[in-house]
């Protein structure tokens, strides 16, 4: 990874890299100093071979609505889009740490999440609201009564690979495969495929999932935008949703992801999906806005913990 900062300084800001297991942010702060990339800078800066490499920008920004915040949340591919549930975690961490609080109000475009502090500083929980289940809520491109299991397969017609999975929106579209091995299938193939299909007019991501015990789920997913990811927050949720109105599972799941657990509560008395899973600040980096380029500057969550595991030894042989 190419850390030096070269060519004409120009603008240089600095940004947090975060993550919520394993699926990865550049986090702006832009409230008091407006940002906007375009989508082929941020492409470049997404790209994991010659930038800083993540699955979704995050722009910190003040909120409208008068909320703690506003999360502007972009894929690497540059497109801009509405929900994010890891990136949710991840900035109700931050604005927890930065105000004391245990609960603050994140407005997105997607609507107000709540964030939710709980034992342990790095665990957050997030309110992700109602799914939205109706057809042309999540949006498909044609009218299903059910979208429990929507017609749509692909592979040999008498013997598909895939076929008729669920849809939910969690303030952006999924759709989620019921499979008996999730590594039974080579998702980067298919997954391309199925983000693009025509049946959803703004694209897809795209869920393998498993129910291998009451209430545990085995998920992989790819990425509309992105492609595949070590976790979606938003896709654990979907599942979690989709799992219980098919009465699969109860309300309450864990959803195993390749970069960890997430727990999925879909409540019964509101109708909200709250989800609780881990976030860790990589590093502090600084870009230069000009060429894009940039450095590190300052240590993250494993750096401390190495730290204080060494200042701990260091106490204990003094
Ligand atoms: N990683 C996110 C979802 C990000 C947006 C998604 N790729 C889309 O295009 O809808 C999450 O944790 O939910």
């Amino acid at each position: 990874m190419n850390m030096m900062v070269t060519g004409m300084a120009q603008e240089r800001r600095p940004f947090l890299k975060m993550n919520g297991l394993g699926n990865d942010f550049l986090v702006w702060d832009a409230r008091e100093t407006p940002l906007r990339l375009t989508p082929d800078q941020i492409a470049k800066l997404g790209d994991r071979e010659t930038g800083v490499g993540f699955d979704q920008m995050i722009t910190v920004e003040k909120s409208p609505a008068g909320a703690d915040a506003f999360m502007r949340i972009h894929n690497c591919d540059g497109s801009q889009v509405n929900a994010c549930g890891n990136a949710t975690r991840c900035i109700g961490r931050l604005l927890m740490e930065e105000s004391g609080k245990d609960h603050v109000t994140i407005e997105t475009n997607a609507g107000l999440l709540h964030a939710y502090a709980t034992e342990d500083a790095r665990v957050v929980t997030v309110d992700m609201g109602k799914p939205r289940l109706r057809w042309d809520q999540i949006p498909l491109a044609e009218e299903f009564a059910d979208t429990r299991a929507i017609e749509l397969q692909i592979g040999p017609i008498d013997d598909p690979i895939l076929h008729t999975p669920a849809a939910v929106s969690m303030g952006n579209p999924h759709g989620i495969f019921w499979v008996s091995d999730v590594e039974a299938y080579d998702l980067s193939k298919v997954g391309p495929l199925l983000e693009h299909h025509p049946v959803f007019p703004e694209g897809a991501n795209i869920s393998l999932a498993h129910i291998f015990a009451p209430d545990e789920i085995r998920v992989k997913v790819w990425e509309r935008g992105v492609g595949l990811t070590l976790a979606c927050g938003t896709a654990a949720c979907a599942v979690g949703v989709a799992a219980a109105r098919d009465r699969k599972t109860g309300r309450k799941t864990t959803i195993h992801l390749p970069g960890g657990p997430i727990g999925i509560e879909w409540r019964e008395s509101d109708d909200h999906v709250m989800m609780t899973g881990g976030t860790e600040i990589e590093y502090e980096a600084e870009a230069d806005l000009g060429t894009l380029a940039f450095e590190k500057t300052g240590p993250g969550d494993a750096d401390q913990d190495a730290s204080a595991a060494a200042d701990l030894k260091a106490g204990a042989s003094a």
